[in-house]
């Protein structure tokens, strides 16, 4: 006899068994999102919450058994379960912060291109579909010239560190409206807003002559970087997108014929068919 209480030894099972379920439940959830989650951290809190919030319960069953007063019983209750929720809420916010990050970053992964971060196709396709924009745009398809032989000579890697600066060159030219996506291995679509077909020649012969000029320097080799440019735009042109786009890549596609390193306006390439 400690404290005075007189000891009652009867145990409310059916409490105690609830209490159990409840446990069961909890520990079955959080081993489920460990296990599906990958994250120990989380989990490791929200088994001490839901651990406090177990014996808490518990010791109004306890305080039927034993001989302490009722109110250290209720202190250390009070206490457990304001630990136990804090835990709980805790590893609950940690696991819904994860569930953001991995939605930002599969989001990322799923509309930029992993070696140069451009929008790959499929985002440039979408936000074309989007856009309600009706003012004219130029499309422009730039192919790097004989990029074959870059990674056959000096590699696969300084092929990747030529798209990757290529890339970085694109991007600074180009204002906030502009778009450019990685079109496909080596060839990167540039849309540029509200611009006529006059701009566009020039903007891309700006670009074509910066690529030339610039130092593409891997492991101490020297390499020689130019592109073909085709351009198309919408003024004037009773054609869906993807019909400009393909008239874009057939002026490419003479601009390669022509002896590469230079741009090919789809109209001029009309006026020659
Ligand atoms: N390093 C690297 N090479 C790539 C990548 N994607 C495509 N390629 C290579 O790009 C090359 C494209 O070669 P081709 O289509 O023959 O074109 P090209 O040699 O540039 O010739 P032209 O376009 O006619 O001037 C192939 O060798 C591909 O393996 C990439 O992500 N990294």
């Amino acid at each position: 006899m400690l404290h005075g209480k007189s000891i009652n030894n009867e145990i409310n099972y059916y409490e105690l068994s609830l209490e159990l379920i409840r446990s069961i439940i909890w520990l079955f959830m959080m081993f489920y999102i460990s296990y599906t989650r990958h994250n120990r951290q989380i989990y490791l809190w929200l088994l001490i919450g839901c651990g406090s919030l177990f014996i808490g319960n518990n010791m109004n069953i306890l305080d039927e058994l034993s001989t302490f007063e009722a109110s250290y019983y209720q202190e250390v209750e009070d206490l457990l379960f304001t630990f136990g929720i804090l835990c709980a809420w805790f590893g609950l916010y940690q696991l819904i912060q994860q569930q953001i990050t991995k939605n930002q970053i599969l989001n990322i992964a799923a509309n930029t291109d992993p070696l140069t971060g451009l929008l790959n196709r499929r985002s440039f396709n979408q936000n074309v579909e989007n856009s309600t924009d009706n003012n004219p745009s130029a499309y422009l398809i730039l192919d790097i010239d004989h990029f074959k032989q870059i990674n056959d000579t000096y590699g696969h890697a300084a092929g990747d560190y030529v798209l990757t600066k290529l890339a970085k060159h694109i991007s600074k030219s180009l204002r906030k409206q502009d778009r450019v996506a990685r079109w496909g291995g080596e060839e990167f679509l540039i849309e540029l807003k509200h611009c006529d077909s006059h701009t566009a020649q020039l903007k891309a012969e700006q670009l074509r002559a910066l690529i030339e000029r610039s130092d593409f320097h891997f492991s101490g080799q020297y390499l020689s970087v130019t592109v073909s440019i085709g351009i198309a735009t919408v003024a004037n042109q009773h054609l869906n997108r993807d019909e400009i786009i393909n008239l874009a890549d057939k002026a490419l596609y003479q601009a390669k014929n022509g002896g590469r390193n230079r741009v090919v306006l789809a109209s001029d390439l009309k006026q020659n068919e």
